[in-house]
């Protein structure tokens, strides 16, 4: 059997389980794979947006081709609403995730599979770099993480858009294209149309050797997150100043970082951060009084400890 359906079956994953189908050719790829390795234990689930001109045919796409594979569609509308500072794209992807987990449970699946591959796992790496990310960004895309109560996989981070796309000719199977994709106005598909192809003469590994340092990052992450979170415990789970300047700059920006992203959903930029460590270094003084806005709301100091409020 050629190169997609293997991969696949190497996850092992839980079933009765979801494709995110979008309808292009990753999606559409996985879905047939998937249904031909676990017949009558695969679900599609598409996401409208209605964001495009094109919604409609995506999702007349994944209609026809759900039924002349004999698999269940299950099709969410949510609106894009996101957070404050949220661009279109990222409210449209929190919408997507959300819309995923809800079909899922809904559905009684056990997982929900993405059809990311290496060279969207490159762009997110080089797109991290570009932004000068730290060790989240540089981790790039989980093979596997929860949200919303879903478990969803990726297993396909180590496989090439190429090969999925000969995989799908040599099947003879219809897939949509978006038509944004080729739209070099992006930064995604200038990396995508130019970059790539350059990295791929450059250095034939890439895909292998960036995948390899990503999840370097990831694991030295989750590290990180494992001492911030005993940290924090150290301190029964609210920033002790005291406590706090008697370490190093690096530890405590990495207890606060985690207290502000996993205990409030506060994600501060490398700024913010920067300056809540001055402020708490300043906090010698007695009195000194530390109010500072980060990301959604404020960091204050209430009495030896740092507390933070949503902004409303
Ligand atoms: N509207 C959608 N409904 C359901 N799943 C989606 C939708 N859009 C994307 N996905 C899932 O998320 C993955 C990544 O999305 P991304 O936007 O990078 O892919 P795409 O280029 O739109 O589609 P594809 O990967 O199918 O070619 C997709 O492979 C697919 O599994």
């Amino acid at each position: 059997m050629s190169t997609p359906p293997r991969l696949l079956s190497a996850c092992a994953p839980a079933r009765p389980l979801g494709v995110a189908l979008s309808g292009g050719a990753d999606s559409v790829a996985m879905l047939v794979t998937a249904a031909r390795l676990w017949p009558g234990e695969v679900h599609a689930l598409h996401v409208n947006h209605g964001l495009q001109a094109a919604a409609s045919t995506f999702e007349r796409h994944c209609t026809e081709t759900c039924a002349s594979l004999g698999i269940p569609l299950h099709v969410a509308r949510p609106d894009a609403t996101g957070e404050a500072g949220d661009s279109p794209e990222d409210a449209a992807r929190r919408a997507r995730y959300a819309a995923l987990a809800q079909l899922a449970r809904n559905a009684g699946l056990r997982c929900v599979l993405l059809a990311q591959h290496a060279d969207d796992q490159v762009e997110t790496l080089l797109l991290a770099l570009s932004r000068g990310a730290g060790l989240p960004g540089l981790a790039a895309m989980p093979a596997r993480f929860e949200r919303h109560g879903a478990v969803f996989l990726r297993p396909w981070l180590d496989l090439s858009g190429a090969e999925i796309r000969a995989w799908l000719r040599d099947e003879g199977v219809a897939h949509v294209e978006d038509p944004t994709n080729a739209d070099t106005r992006f930064t995604r598909n200038r990396i995508r149309h130019e970059v790539l192809p350059a990295l791929e003469r450059a250095f034939p590994q890439w895909r292998v050797t960036f995948a390899r340092s990503a999840r370097h990052a990831a694991q030295a992450q989750a590290l990180l997150d494992e001492m911030a979170s005993a940290d924090l415990a150290t301190m029964e789970g609210a920033p002790v100043i005291d406590t706090l300047r008697g370490w190093p700059r690096a530890r405590q920006a990495n207890v606060l970082r985690h207290w502000l992203r996993s205990v409030h959903g506060a994600t501060p930029s490398a700024a913010q951060l920067e300056e809540l460590l001055d402020q708490v270094h300043a906090c010698t003084t007695r009195g000194h009084r530390l109010h500072l806005r980060v990301a959604n709301g404020f960091v204050q100091r209430a009495g030896a400890r740092l507390a933070w409020t949503p902004s409303v």
